[in-house]
């Protein structure tokens, strides 16, 4: 799938003295969306929390372009490049829409925030309209749509976006998968943890899916998609 922008060389990681991930290798495609589907606790957010160093990683590399990141902090990681939509708790509910963007973009000077705005309202137009209103009274899946927003002001190299759907009905689960394809088609690279299986390996690139801490399938999405015998044991589709 040529060139990748994350790498994962034989890891094993977890929390503390629980490891949860075993034996990991994983390319990570540039430019691409990379959806990660597996049963409840098979570690696929552990996998993504890997990426960005909230994990302990026991043994193995894990490189982000070509730096060796196994044991860099978070805040560095995302000095570098990379950014983390978390599931819950990725907005200031308090704060109006702007805000939460001039937030994530303090340190921008004014004309190179102006011009993340603007970017923003291309791909969001919903997010212009609701500029004045405080982020908690958005919909679930504005607020999605507003993480990441919040990402875009710091012009990330990947997004790791952690179950957006979560908690969302149906259709507004297919709604955020559709923002998700937007950043994509910005050129933003995507990894996805999900529970939608279907609906998100239709807008995925590549599949995995993690069984029992480990890599049980890594190859194209529409592949998985196809393979009623992993779908049947381990997805419940
Ligand atoms: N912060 C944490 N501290 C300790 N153990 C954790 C932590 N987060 C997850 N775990 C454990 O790690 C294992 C894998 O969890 P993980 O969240 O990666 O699974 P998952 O595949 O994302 O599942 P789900 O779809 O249910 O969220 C589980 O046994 C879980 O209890």
């Amino acid at each position: 799938m040529g060139d990748w922008i994350i790498k994962l060389e034989d890891v094993s990681a977890g929390y503390g003295k629980l490891q949860t991930l075993f034996d990991v290798s994983l390319e990570i495609p540039r430019g691409l969306i990379t959806v990660i589907v597996g049963p409840n606790g098979a570690g696929k957010s552990t996998l993504l929390k890997t990426m960005f160093g909230f994990t302990t990683v026991y043994k193995g590399r894990v490189l982000f372009e070509n730096t060796d990141v196994t044991h860099m902090p978070p805040h560095d990681r995302a000095k570098i490049g990379m950014t983390f939509i978390f599931q819950l708790e990725n907005i200031f509910r308090e704060l109006t829409v702007y805000e939460n963007l001039r937030l994530a973009g303090y340190d921008l000077p004014e004309d190179v925030f102006r011009d993340r705005l603007e970017e923003v309202f291309s791909m969001f137009p919903r997010l212009k309209e609701r500029l004045g209103q405080k982020a908690g009274t958005l919909s679930g899946g504005e607020r999605q749509m507003l993480a990441m927003a919040i990402g875009i002001m710091r012009k990330p190299k990947v997004f790791l976006i952690d179950e957006p759907t979560a908690g969302l009905s149906p259709k507004l689960a297919k709604e955020v998968l559709s923002y998700v394809r937007i950043l994509n088609k910005e050129g933003y690279t995507v990894v996805l943890v999900e529970q939608n299986v279907k609906a998100s390996l239709e807008i995925g690139d590549k599949g995995v899916l993690v069984v029992n801490g480990r890599i049980a399938f890594d190859g194209p999405a529409e592949e998985l998609l196809a393979r009623k015998d992993l779908a049947k044991m381990y997805l419940g589709v």
